[in-house]
């Protein structure tokens, strides 16, 4: 469809855009990315002939760019420029028509029912059809900034050159926009090539990305061979981390700021514990990295309370998320800041204890209800298991987590948890063989991410025999404790 074949290309004498070459296939979104100056906006101006070529060619579907008459050439390509000055007195039905003029014998001489079409279906696409009539010198940045997008769709080319077309546009309107341009690639097969400061968007809407360096390609592929840590620290000289979509696969990138904050010297210790008959309440000063999968605020995040809370052994209700949420909001709990639990065991009952490392120390709480145990390699066997009698383990470290970790403590926790239940020959009484847990177990890490780094956390280190050592323990108590309070022992 498009094929940028060793392009070069710039202002007067100074040689900007440097033997670059790509292609594009229709319906294909191409982001083009790259620090300040790199050389984007120069390229889109060299292959939409906006600029000289100084030497290689842009073929658009065979043909050289060169060899297309103006408005021969409009109808195949639209151009959306980068918008710096303001002063326009037309109204946004007129800026939006001017797309039109390469359907056009003269101005507006012939108007056709599809050039009005045209007009009206890009209006919409950009929700702009409210302010038709309006003045644009009377519209904000961003509403002027989808007037000329609305001008560049109604222009109807099947090639799209957009130069940062959310530039002025705040978060609705930048998905609003994306996701209308990225649905004509998809539904009428315009090919779109588009330049973006925004890196996330970028890897969340192209299905190709550009990354260009001092006037050359310095990567081009998917986003995830494009948007790579080491990559574009070099390319753009900033520390970043990246960090996968929610629900894409396109990675995202964090940019990781240098500033040195104050360091709080705030060790975790068994004293920042508070235990009552309700709750085990565990508060930090400064958030913690956490992860767990409690019932509010599962999953990884920063937070600074944490609650397990005691719940009777017939709680039931439809919507737990809903009733804990209310039921931390009314002990004046934050959600933003709260990670919740529940738990049928005495909460007074709870096992926490300190272990000392040569790092710092790690504080592990664990409330253990074996009632419903179950042995998972027999799970499989039984229809319904109980949704009440749960073990909850936290582990709470002095130290800075890396991922790799956070998983291996969970994994390092999860065996010492098994292996207690063993040493207590704790039954799954359906099946009548040793239990590994219970159906609902629940576990936390969380982190101060201060002090020493910790890379790993498996059973061959330090921090791995500590959690491995210290979960065994305090379950094995707290098992114990729960059999004692039953009467079975
Ligand atoms: N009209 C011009 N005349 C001469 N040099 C120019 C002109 N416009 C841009 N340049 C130079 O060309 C180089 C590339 O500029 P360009 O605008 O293509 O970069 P960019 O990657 O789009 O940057 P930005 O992210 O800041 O928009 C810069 O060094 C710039 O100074």
């Amino acid at each position: 469809m498009l094929k940028v074949e060793n392009l070069s290309g710039g202002y007067d004498h100074k040689l900007i855009v440097k033997n670059v070459s790509f292609e594009v296939e229709k319906g294909e979104m191409l982001g083009i990315l790259g620090p300040n100056g790199s050389g984007k906006s120069t390229l889109l101006k060299v292959m939409s002939g906006i600029l000289p070529i100084s030497s290689g060619d842009v073929l658009i579907d065979g043909k050289s760019l060169q060899s297309y008459s103006s408005k021969e050439l409009a109808k195949k390509m639209a151009v959306l420029p980068q918008i710096h000055s303001h002063s326009f007195s037309h109204t946004v039905r007129e800026t939006v028509a001017l797309g039109r003029y390469p359907h056009q014998s003269g101005w507006f001489s012939s108007w056709s029912t599809e050039d009005e079409e045209a007009v009206m279906e890009a209006m919409k696409l950009t929700a702009m059809e409210v302010y038709e009539h309006q003045s644009l010198d009377l519209l904000s940045g961003g509403e002027q900034q989808r007037v000329f997008v609305a001008q560049a769709l109604a222009q109807q080319a099947p090639i799209l050159l957009l130069d940062e077309p959310t530039n002025h546009l705040d978060i609705a309107h930048q998905k609003q926009l994306l996701d209308t341009i990225k649905t004509q690639t998809i539904e009428k097969g315009i090919t779109i090539i588009s330049v973006f400061h925004d890196i996330n968007l970028a890897s969340l809407y192209c299905d190709r990305l550009l990354l260009m360096e001092r006037g050359e390609i310095k990567a081009i592929g998917e986003p995830h061979e494009v948007v790579k840590k080491n990559q574009i620290e070099t390319v753009y000289q900033a520390r970043v981390s990246t960090n996968p979509h929610p629900e894409r696969p396109k990675p995202q990138i964090t940019i990781l700021p240098d500033v040195k904050e104050k360091i709080v010297d705030d060790l975790i210790t068994t004293e920042n514990f508070q235990v009552s008959e309700e709750l085990v309440v565990f508060r930090a000063e400064k958030q913690l990295k956490t992860w767990s999968s409690a019932v509010i605020n599962a999953g990884s995040g920063w937070y600074r309370s944490f609650v397990n809370r005691r719940v009777d052994t017939h709680y039931a209700c439809d919507n737990v998320h809903v009733e804990m949420l209310d039921y931390l909001k009314n002990r004046g709990f934050s959600e933003a800041d709260t990670v919740g639990m529940m738990t049928a065991v005495q909460t007074t009952d709870a096992v926490i204890k300190e272990y000392n490392t040569t790092f710092g120390s790690i504080v592990i709480m664990v409330t253990a209800g074996v009632g419903n145990a179950v042995d998972v390699s027999r799970a499989h066997e039984v229809e319904m298991l109980p949704a009440i009698g749960t073990i909850n383990t936290w582990i709470i470290v002095n130290g800075e987590l890396a991922e790799e970790a956070f998983i291996q403590a969970v994994i390092t926790a999860t065996e010492a948890k098994t292996k207690a239940l063993t040493a207590e020959s704790v039954m799954d009484p359906r099946t009548g063989t040793i239990a590994t847990g219970t159906s609902t177990d629940s576990i936390l890490v969380a982190a101060t991410q201060q002090g020493s780094h910790i890379p790993y956390a498996g059973p061959i280190t330090e921090i791995g025999k500590k959690i491995g050592l210290g979960v065994y323990e305090c379950t094995v108590k707290a098992i114990q404790t729960y059999k004692k309070a039953k009467g079975w022992v």
